[in-house]
């Protein structure tokens, strides 16, 4: 996935807020990338703008080698289905539906028909196997956000967005959610980019990409620790105030 000189305007004339500023940015393949910055550097305009969920203002973004900026709302629609998983802080299961269908919603949008085999393997992998037949009301936070995992990883996609996945959960879970996604990108190679307040959950990384008034001011390859990573941010949010 790629960003090439991204930019995104929001209003017109005097009211324009420049929330992405000519963003060059790369993730490569089987790469976990968290992203951080102070309030209103950007991150959640960087997440939608590279899902395809919003339009860029200028610039181009590519998944899998695909300019998405030039495609139709539909084309647009049908990639993201096929070739990106979204895992929100606030879960977005469908209440009416199980575990295991809303596991398998993205193929089934997507077309696909699913194996159920494969549901269930998802599912297992995220711990949650026993748990198919219940609904996201019967489940704990944590375990909503796995089921969430399940559902965005079983389209194999180019990437997952998440945004602030462990931010409504408690440390313990928090931290079940952060293995997984690890251990989406180590054992199934999935590209994983994800926006983040929390230095904990950024050490998971293995990069961190900080943003500050919408550009990229720093890059840190990792493994990198969560104290250097609170230590960049508190700079950040210093010379942000
Ligand atoms: N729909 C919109 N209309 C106008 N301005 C917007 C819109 N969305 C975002 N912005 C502005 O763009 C800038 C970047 O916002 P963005 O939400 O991407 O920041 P963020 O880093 O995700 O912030 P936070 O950490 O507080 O969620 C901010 O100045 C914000 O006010």
């Amino acid at each position: 996935m790629e960003l090439r000189a991204v930019t995104k305007r929001y209003g017109h004339a005097e009211n324009a807020v420049t929330a992405l500023d000519a963003v060059d940015a790369r993730f490569a393949p089987g790469t976990f990338t968290a992203v951080m910055g102070p309030s209103g550097s950007g991150k959640s305009t960087l997440l939608q703008c590279s899902a395809g969920l919003d339009r860029v203002t200028g610039g181009e973004v590519r998944i899998d080698g695909v300019p998405i900026t030039d495609l139709s709302e539909r084309a647009l629609t049908r990639l993201r289905r096929s070739r990106v998983g979204f895992v929100f802080q606030t879960f977005n299961l469908i209440p009416a539906l199980t575990a295991a269908q809303n596991v398998v919603l993205p193929l089934r949008l997507a077309g696909r028909r699913p194996q159920p085999s494969e549901v269930t393997a998802r599912l297992t992998e995220v711990g949650l196997a026993e748990r198919a037949g219940h609904r996201p009301a019967e489940l704990s936070g944590g375990q909503q956000q796995r089921v969430a995992i399940a559902r965005a990883l079983i389209t194999r996609p180019a990437v997952i967005f998440a945004d602030e996945p462990t931010g409504a959960l408690d440390a313990r879970s928090g931290a079940e959610v952060l293995r997984l996604l690890r251990t989406a990108v180590d054992r199934h190679g999935q590209t994983i980019v994800m926006v983040t307040h929390d230095p904990v959950a950024a050490a998971h990384a293995d990069r961190v990409l900080f943003l500050a008034d919408g550009r990229v001011v720093d890059d840190l390859t990792g493994p990198v620790g969560s104290e250097k990573i609170a230590v960049h941010t508190a700079r950040l949010e210093e010379s942000a105030r």
